[in-house]
């Protein structure tokens, strides 16, 4: 399967009381990837909403990913994204098989993006690229490292941290596979606006 296009990912709080209608809209505009970011102790409600996730998303046929918690994702037989300080890769490969999607974040250093491609990552993120209000200290990343990455790095990449319709252009232009989204996506008043910005952010890779 070929990891390009919109990466969606969930807010617990940004989303409360609306995570399904508005995971669901985005399904329906277009997801390459959903991500389940819930950064809550609360494990019962993680595994009720990854479950309910993980069956919208059987529907629309698109790779669930759970953030930081690779024991949940074998549970459920889904992707997992690991950030620097969310556990080794190559035990979670082990735990999930080979077929399984395994992110890793890098921030701004293409060495991190060396390792976990050795470590048997499916995909690399870089980031933040633009002001993120979901992640404000996130260490900052530019366009010139995404140009190296994708001069060096031979995986998908992704790239996260403030996106949003009007930013996401250059990324795409310069390399990017992937297109993570927080609140460019889900930020959106209501359902039928989280389509539409699927649907654009989609767009974005139609002309490059
Ligand atoms: C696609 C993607 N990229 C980066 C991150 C950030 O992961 P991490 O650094 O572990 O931070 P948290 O998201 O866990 O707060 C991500 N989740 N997804
Ligand atoms: C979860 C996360 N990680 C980042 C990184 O740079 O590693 S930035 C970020 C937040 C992404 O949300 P938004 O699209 O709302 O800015
Ligand atoms: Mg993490």
């Amino acid at each position: 399967m070929k990891l390009r296009g919109l990466y969606a990912i969930t807010d617990s709080q940004l989303l409360a009381g609306r995570l399904l209608s508005h995971v669901e809209a985005a399904l329906d505009g277009g997801v390459t990837l959903l991500q389940y970011r819930d950064k809550s102790d609360d494990a019962a409600q993680r595994l009720r909403e990854a479950e309910a996730l993980a069956r919208l998303c059987e529907r629309y046929t698109t790779r669930l990913i759970i953030n930081d918690d690779a024991e949940l994702a074998a549970r459920l037989g889904v992707g997992v994204h690991l950030g620097q300080t969310d556990g080794p890769l190559t035990p979670a490969r082990t735990l999930l098989g080979r077929q399984a999607i395994i992110g890793s974040t890098c921030h701004a250093q293409l060495e991190l993006a060396e390792q976990a491609a050795r470590e048997g990552a499916s995909y690399v993120a870089f980031g933040r690229f633009f002001n993120s209000v979901t992640k404000p200290g996130a260490p900052a990343a530019s366009v010139e490292l995404l140009e190296q990455a994708r001069s060096r790095i031979k995986l998908p990449i992704a790239v996260i941290g403030g996106i949003t319709l009007d930013n996401a252009a250059p990324l795409v232009a310069h390399g990017a596979d992937l297109l993570a989204v927080i609140h460019g996506l889900f930020g959106a008043d209501c359902a039928q606006e989280v389509t539409r910005r699927a649907r654009a952010f989609n767009a974005l890779f139609e002309s490059v």
